[in-house]
């Protein structure tokens, strides 16, 4: 299995690694495709050498997977919460375990820097045991009715959910997904990106090292063809999916048809809006980090950085000295602080964005390290623009390309920053604290970070606005998007016919 690739992982550098097991897991094991002749090459971002074969799933293989998926399901949903919590702590206890590995593994598949998959995989585990302690707290409710009748409602599971994942947080989304999928009594499969099909293989492998029933848990590998499989099987009752606007739409065309219940995760253009009486050293971390994690690819980045005039000379002096001073390079280095991007065309897209007359203040060229294994990598140097009405500023770019751009007032950055189709996040620097709060409020996102950006703790409820979706991940709240309530009435008397 990956268990053989996770072993080679500690000593493993980048460039070194090639991944040879078969990467769909159901009925409790790694299956190998039907046929491989729609294989298609998987890269390592870092050097642009072939990591693996993704290989994707039929028709057939789809059904294997959810026929599997819903035989566990039968299971599983009839333990109590308790028991289901037991087992999940295991998984996290597991993926604690190995987070140095599985962390590698995905730094070699996404090309992000070590220190932030550590973080991610991190995030991972406590994602589920965030939902473990949910599991044994889902009750109903009693109600009373006239002459000693009474109701009562039960949270019972969906079925058999779908995830379907981007390839930015591989490991993440999968946990993210199946975490509260699986605390209520659900069972999943999961497609990741095509891009990024080697980790999620491995959270299969964890469950079911922890005890879910076999399929509880499924991989299956794939693009649109395989997603669009998933999306309208019978068998399937929900589609959780994180992706971009054009697929979410897709997804929630398909599902649509057998009225399965979708969550839909997509993408952004947030604003971080920078008062004049901000903590100007807080202010600056909060633009680097909006902007910058995993090479700029993450949906709820403050990309579109709105600054008060007044500030904007001391602030831009010291984004532009931070963002030059980031170092770019091999991902598996503990100093490396931004790695490579996806992939060569996805590097193109975003450099091209940046070349489209904006005015650079800095970064914004293809990057090629020193060290000569990184020479096919597919690096840029992270980059700040300085204007303003340009595709750069309205489209999201998913790249490390922040725009910074001057206002003067609050009814009119309010104005400017909702001036978008998106909604996902947004965020405001100052001191002042009913400023805060009510620019908190009038902001259209599902999001508003004050004086910090981009922290996501799994307790805390994280989804859109507008098109960035609807439905959302972690915290409590999202039981309700994995289970369903059942009324049970019941009559204690003689029924009252009026026949
Ligand atoms: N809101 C969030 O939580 C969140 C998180 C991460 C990424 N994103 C968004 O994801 C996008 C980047 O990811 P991407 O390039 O992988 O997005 P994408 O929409 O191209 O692909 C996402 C997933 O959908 C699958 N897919 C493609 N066509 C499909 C179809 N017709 N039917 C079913 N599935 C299909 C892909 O194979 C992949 O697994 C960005 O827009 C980003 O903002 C959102």
């Amino acid at each position: 299995m990956a268990q053989s690739t996770l072993d080679s992982m500690p000593g493993a550098s980048t460039g070194t690694v090639v991944v040879t097991e078969p990467l769909n897991f159901w009925g409790g094991k790694r299956v190998k495709p039907r046929e491989e002749k729609n294989a298609e090459p998987v890269f390592e971002p870092a050097t642009g050498r072939v990591l693996c074969q993704m290989v994707p799933c039929g028709a057939e293989e789809v059904d294997e997977a959810i026929q599997s998926a819903y035989a566990a399901y039968q299971k599983w949903s009839k333990m109590a919460g308790m028991e289901r919590a037991r087992v999940m702590l295991e998984a996290a206890r597991i993926i604690r375990e190995r987070r140095e590995k599985i962390a590698k593994l995905e730094v070699i598949n996404n090309g992000k820097s070590i220190t932030e998959a550590l973080v991610d995989i991190d995030i991972a585990w406590q994602s589920i045991e965030y939902y473990a302690g949910l599991a044994g707290t889902l009750a109903g409710q009693h109600i009373q009715l006239p002459g000693g009748a009474f109701a009562y409602t039960r949270r019972e599971p969906l079925g058999v959910c779908v995830g379907i994942g981007a390839w930015n947080y591989p490991f993440q989304i999968a946990s993210w997904k199946s975490a509260p999928a699986l605390a209520c009594g659900n069972a999943m499969v999961f497609k990741p990106s095509p891009m990024t099909p080697v980790t999620a293989v491995i959270l299969a492998e964890i469950y079911k090292e922890a005890g879910v029933p076999d399929g509880l848990f499924c991989v299956v590998q794939g693009g649109a063809e395989t997603g669009s499989l998933l999306c309208h099987h019978p068998k399937v009752a929900k589609v959780s999916f994180t992706g971009s606007v054009p697929t979410g739409k897709k997804v929630m065309e398909m599902s649509a048809k057998s009225v399965k219940q979708v969550t839909l995760e997509l993408g952004g253009k947030s604003p971080l809006i920078i008062f004049k009486d901000c903590e100007l050293e807080n202010a600056v971390k909060g633009a680097l980090m909006a902007n910058f994690l995993t090479q700029g690819e993450v949906c709820c980045n403050g990309t579109r950085v709105f600054v008060q005039r007044e500030i904007m000379p001391q602030f831009l002096e010291e984004v532009v000295k931070r963002t030059k001073a980031i170092p770019v390079g091999d991902p598996l280095l503990e100093s490396t602080r931004m790695g490579a991007l996806i992939s060569k065309p996805h590097l193109e897209k975003v450099l091209g964005f940046v070349s489209q007359g904006a005015r650079v203040l800095c970064g914004g060229d293809p990057f090629v390290p020193s060290d000569p294994k990184l020479k096919g990598g597919y690096f840029m140097s992270p980059c700040v623009l300085g204007t303003d009405d340009m595709t750069c500023v309205k489209e999201e770019i998913f790249g490390p390309v922040m725009s910074v751009l001057p206002f003067d007032t609050e009814e009119e950055v309010i104005q400017r920053a909702n001036n978008t189709t998106f909604g996902l996040a947004s965020g405001v620097f100052t001191r002042d604290i009913s400023r805060a709060h009510r620019v908190a409020e009038n902001l259209e996102a599902g999001t508003c970070f004050i004086n910090n950006y981009n922290i996501s703790p799994v307790e805390v409820p994280f989804g859109g606005y507008k098109m960035s979706g609807f439905g959302r991940e972690n915290g409590q709240v999202t039981i309700e998007y994995y289970s369903q309530l059942k009324t049970v009435v019941v009559e204690m008397g003689d029924v009252e016919s009026l026949f």
